[in-house]
């Protein structure tokens, strides 16, 4: 599967967010490397801090359907902003210790505009594992 095509699959995966309180529709599709697509949505809650972003739901998914870090090989968001999509702090420490520091990701709007990085390049200087002292 080529790059517009996961923008695609991301723009569907928008049309499923449950955003009553934003009325703000993201979509993420993260791309394995065995051809397989997790979708992503926002998912909001009345309770606003409980609000979770399409790209952490799509790497829940992924997860929870038994996939690692290594087995992704691209990862795209798609946001109604007029430049390609911004992902949050709290979804760029999750992109990257999730999708590890190599992964593209494509970063996107509805008026097509891309913007091509990876998971370590939104994140500079990040908190990781290797930080936390081991007993
Ligand atoms: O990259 C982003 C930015 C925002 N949101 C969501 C969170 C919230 O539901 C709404 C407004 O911030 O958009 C995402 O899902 N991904
Ligand atoms: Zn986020």
């Amino acid at each position: 599967m080529n790059t517009q095509q996961l923008i695609e699959e991301a723009k569907a995966a928008r049309l499923k967010a449950y955003t009553p309180y934003s009325n703000f529709k993201v979509g993420a599709a993260l791309l394995c490397n065995d051809g397989k697509v997790f979708h992503g949505c926002n998912v909001e809650n009345a309770a606003y801090g409980l609000c979770n972003c399409a790209e952490r739901t799509a790497f829940f998914s992924a997860f929870a359907h038994g996939y690692k870090q290594g087995d992704f090989a691209r990862l795209a968001v798609v946001g109604e902003t007029d430049g390609p999509i911004a992902p949050c702090g709290a979804c760029r420490q999750v992109i990257l210790e999730l999708g590890g520091n190599e992964l593209p990701v494509v970063l996107t709007n509805l008026h097509g505009d891309v913007f091509e990085t990876t998971a370590a390049a939104q994140l500079p200087n990040a908190f990781g594992g290797q930080d936390l002292k081991k007993k």
